[in-house]
């Protein structure tokens, strides 16, 4: 899509102040007029009590250039606070629009983009957005309204002088618009590089501890360097472009001022021209510097903001294919957490392969199902459909019956909990992490609350302590200075690995969940803590559907039924038990140092992950 284009679908976000805008345009086209009426009177004034040594009225004449100069800095005071509404609303609605755009879009999104990127197009894009509309976008306008009016006061004074200055116009505009059209592309690139300069600082600041451990410190540092040298670089062809502009812009009308003064002054002396016209008409094309003047670098940001505005949609347009439906069918009433999928099928966009390939799958109520396989197999993509996070390319999901994809995404989401190997906290305090999936708790001091203040001891609380009792994280969170109120840091880097997962844990069993969906969420406790939390889990959540994917035997012991994946599709299904005599695949997959299988059915899944899961591997 044209850039121009883009920059004007955001107009919709100045209509709720349609008057404001319209305001600060003639706010500003009206101090424009009074600074162009200057020279009419200076005209009078030369041509009139000059001339004729009449100094009575020059008091009058005083009078009115005040009037005027105080009429044109009102106007320019009147246009800023006109503005201010309009500009500062079309950002926050903008900002808010992608973010919530952002939320809706599918993992598979998030795996194609960048962070950095959606950060830079959430927040500076933004920005170069609203100052266009607060600023230049109003004197793009107004400035070729004004240089129009003052060729025609111009042509009225002295259509020759007019026609001089007209000429010198031409090619200016001509320059703008080939100026305009390479800057557009330069400023793209340079928005594009400072995109990935924040992923690279994120990503740096996020992962520091494995560039520590690896001495990656000074080969990230020289990376982000090459990066930041190559944005400079871009920085300066906008330079470079700008001052080419210049150059033309601010020597044309010069030389059209050099040829008024030189054929006016011959006109004022041959006599059919009154030093009172010339001078008005040289004040007009001196006035009108400015504007001229202008056009580069308005001209800049305008492309500027076209595109930050392309790349703003380019998120936008990404079409949100998890979606609520039409007339979402109400949760089924007693809940009881049967989940059945039904010929599943799931391919990542730009996967190699099919992750999910027809699975067939009943998950019976209040019982614990094990999810087993390879690395790569598919046991996150199929939790990961559970709640919605996709959903299946062909086959359905049921939740006692009900087509996943017919309730509401908040309705399920608040029965379907999960808690991942990867235990995500937010910079904030205990109480809100915890709290984050809790519906009616503005939770989590990243998305803004101030309900930690309210400090200890409320009903809330109790059913928080009750859930860390349940994953055995009560005991340390106590432990903490200000304990559920302890501000943690960014991605819970202050915990260690086992108290962030246990924390997260807790956050998915707080809402009492009908379907508790972990995946792998316990990997980083100790044998001991996972028997006692698993253990604590039964006991709590005896009716709640689980559904959980490991790899210790102790934890598949427990489980009602193990479904044991291979290559996206379900190999085998029935007890831990079972499963280690009859199928040799899964004996060797999460009890290797037991004898290698006569045959091993998806062999290159099994004989290469078999040495991978090593480090997972508990032999109980
Ligand atoms: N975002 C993605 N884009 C493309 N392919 C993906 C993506 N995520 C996963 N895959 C692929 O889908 C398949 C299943 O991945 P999945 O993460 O579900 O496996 P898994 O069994 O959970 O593995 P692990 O035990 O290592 O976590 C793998 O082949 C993987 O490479």
């Amino acid at each position: 899509m044209d850039a121009m284009t883009s920059l004007r679908r955001c107009a919709p976000y100045l209509r709720p102040h349609p008057w404001l805008m319209a305001g600060a345009c003639e706010a500003a086209f009206g101090s424009m007029l009074a600074g162009l009426a200057m020279p009419l009177v200076l005209q009078r004034l030369v041509d009139g009590p000059v001339e004729e040594g009449d100094f009575a009225a020059l008091p009058w004449f005083i009078g009115g250039f005040a009037l005027l100069g105080v009429f044109e800095a009102v106007l320019l005071g009147a246009r800023r606070l006109l503005v201010v509404r309009p500009a500062t609303r079309l950002e926050t609605a903008m900002r808010a629009d992608v973010s919530a755009h952002i939320q809706r879009l599918p993992l598979s999104f998030h795996a194609r983009w960048q962070s950095g990127q959606l950060l830079s197009r959430t927040v500076s894009d933004v920005t170069e957005i609203g100052r266009f509309v607060a600023f230049s976008a109003i004197y793009l306008i107004v400035n070729v309204a004004v240089m129009a009016v003052g060729l025609i006061v111009l042509a009225w004074l002295a259509p020759v002088l007019a026609l001089i200055v007209f000429v010198a116009y031409v090619p200016m505009v001509v320059a703008t618009t080939v100026f305009e059209q390479r800057f557009r592309v330069v400023a793209r690139s340079a928005q594009e590089v400072s995109g990935d300069l924040s992923t690279m600082v994120e990503e740096s600041v996020l992962g520091v501890r494995v560039l520590k451990v690896f001495g990656r410190g000074p080969q990230t540092v020289r990376r982000f360097t090459e990066q930041a040298h190559r944005l400079r670089g871009l920085e300066l062809r906008k330079l470079s472009y700008t001052a080419g502009l210049w150059w033309i812009i601010t020597a044309l009308p010069d030389l059209a001022i050099v040829a008024m003064i030189g054929y006016g002054g011959h006109s004022v002396a041959t006599g059919t021209l009154t030093l009172g016209t010339l001078m008005a008409a040289v004040t007009v094309a001196t006035y009108l510097r400015w504007p001229a003047d202008t056009l580069g670098w308005l001209t800049a940001d305008a492309s500027t903001a076209a595109a930050a505005a392309d790349r703003y949609w380019q998120v936008r347009d990404e079409p949100v294919t998890v979606t609520d439906p039409e007339h979402p069918r109400l949760l089924p009433s007693p809940l009881r957490g049967e989940v059945r999928l039904e010929d599943v099928h799931y391919a990542h966009p730009g996967g190699r392969a099919a992750a999910l390939r027809g699975v067939d799958l009943t998950i019976r109520a209040g019982t614990t199902v094990a999810v087993v396989g390879a690395t790569g197999s598919g046991k996150s993509t199929l939790l990961s459909l559970l709640s919605r996070l996709d959903d299946p390319r062909s086959g359905r999901i049921t939740l006692d019956g009900v087509d996943l994809r017919e309730l509401a995404l908040a309705d399920l989401r608040s029965v379907v909990c999960s808690a991942f190997d990867d235990p995500v906290l937010f910079s904030g305090t205990v109480r809100d992490n915890v709290t984050l999936g809790v519906r009616g708790v503005d939770s989590g001091s990243s998305l803004g609350t101030g309900r930690d203040k309210a400090g200890e001891g409320t009903d809330g609380d109790a059913a928080v302590w009750e859930a860390l009792r349940t994953v055995r994280a009560d005991g340390f969170v106590r432990a903490l200075p200000e304990r559920l109120s302890t501000v943690i840091g960014e991605g819970g880097l202050g915990l260690s690995g086992g108290q962030r997962q246990r924390l997260a844990l807790a956050r998915a069993i707080l809402p009492r969940p009908s379907v508790l969906v972990l995946d792998d969420a316990l990997s980083a406790l100790d044998v001991r803590t996972e028997r006692e939390v698993e253990a604590a889990l039964r006991g709590g959540l005896s009716r709640v559907t689980t559904v959980v994917a490991a790899h210790r035997p102790g934890t598949l012991r427990l489980a009602d039924q193990v479904v044991f994946l291979s290559g996206g599709r379900v190999a085998a299904m029935g007890k831990h038990d079972e499963l280690m005599t009859r199928e040799p695949e899964y004996r060797l997959l999460v009890q290797p140092s037991l004898p290698a299988p006569a045959r091993a059915r998806g062999a290159d899944h099994a004989a290469g992950s078999a040495g991978e899961i090593v480090g997972k591997v508990e032999t109980r």
